[in-house]
């Protein structure tokens, strides 16, 4: 546990911090693009990405070493206030409502807000105590192609509609009792993992001499 306190100490009490879960696999410009967005309308200090050591809904097929991860995540924060972490390690969580009651014990002052793409609140009902998030910490959602009209028609954003906050209360979002959530209908960025993987598929089959992968 001792190496929670490496993002710990006194820095990050009375801060705002939103935290972008997420597999990484790789870190692309979709990920700076919401953390950058987050830090403005949400009012936030920093944003902590938080590689996911195992998605515990995804194959373990394909997934790059969390090393490997939390390098590419370095390389394309770039941002003095994007802090690329590997807390689920340290907490030795995988599950999402764990490693939050994991993050507000240990930073009982830091201030944090949850953020995911609209494909994410789509998907959370399937997260393992996915109640306890809503109702444990803030949440903002930013909207991503295709899935944003979708998922506020989805059960989680159906269950908590009453909670949903309007997008110019956002800036005070960290700071609001739970459930409290928003929904950006923020521009778009296009970048995907998937997408990314299949074209180095492809770029490594064709180098190879092989057919491209369709
Ligand atoms: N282009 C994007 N726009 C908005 N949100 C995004 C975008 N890309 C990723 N996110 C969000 O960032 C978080 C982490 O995403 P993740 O690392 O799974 O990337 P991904 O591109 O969705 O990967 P994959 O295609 O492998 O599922 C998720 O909440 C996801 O919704
Ligand atoms: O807690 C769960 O059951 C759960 C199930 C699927 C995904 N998550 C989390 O959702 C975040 C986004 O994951 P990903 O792979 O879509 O980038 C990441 O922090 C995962 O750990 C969490």
């Amino acid at each position: 546990m001792t190496r929670v306190t490496l993002y710990g100490g006194r820095t990050w009490a009375g801060r705002r911090v939103g935290l972008l879960g997420g597999s990484f696999n790789p870190a692309h410009e979709g990920h700076r693009h919401i953390s950058l967005l987050a830090l403005k309308l949400l009012d936030l200090d920093y944003v902590w990405w938080l590689v996911s050591p195992q998605n515990p809904l995804k194959s373990t097929r394909d997934m790059a070493s969390l090393e490997e991860r939390l390098a590419g995540g370095r390389l394309v924060a770039r941002h003095p206030r994007i802090v690329v972490t590997d807390v689920e390690c340290a907490l030795e969580t995988r599950f999402t409502a764990e490693t939050l009651a994991g993050l507000h014990r240990y930073f009982p002052r830091t201030r944090f807000v949850w953020l995911m793409g609209a494909d994410n609140l789509t998907q959370i009902p399937r997260w393992q105590n996915w109640t306890r998030i809503f109702n444990g910490t803030p949440v903002a959602v930013f909207s991503r192609p295709p899935y944003s009209l979708s998922a506020l028609h989805g059960q989680a954003a159906q269950r908590y509609r009453c909670r949903r906050v309007g997008q110019a209360r956002a800036r005070g979002l960290a700071d609001m009792r739970p459930p409290a959530w928003v929904f950006f209908q923020n521009p778009l960025h296009p970048a995907s993992a998937t997408e990314i993987r299949k074209r180095r598929a492809q770029a490594a089959a064709v180098a190879s001499g092989g057919q491209p992968v369709q």
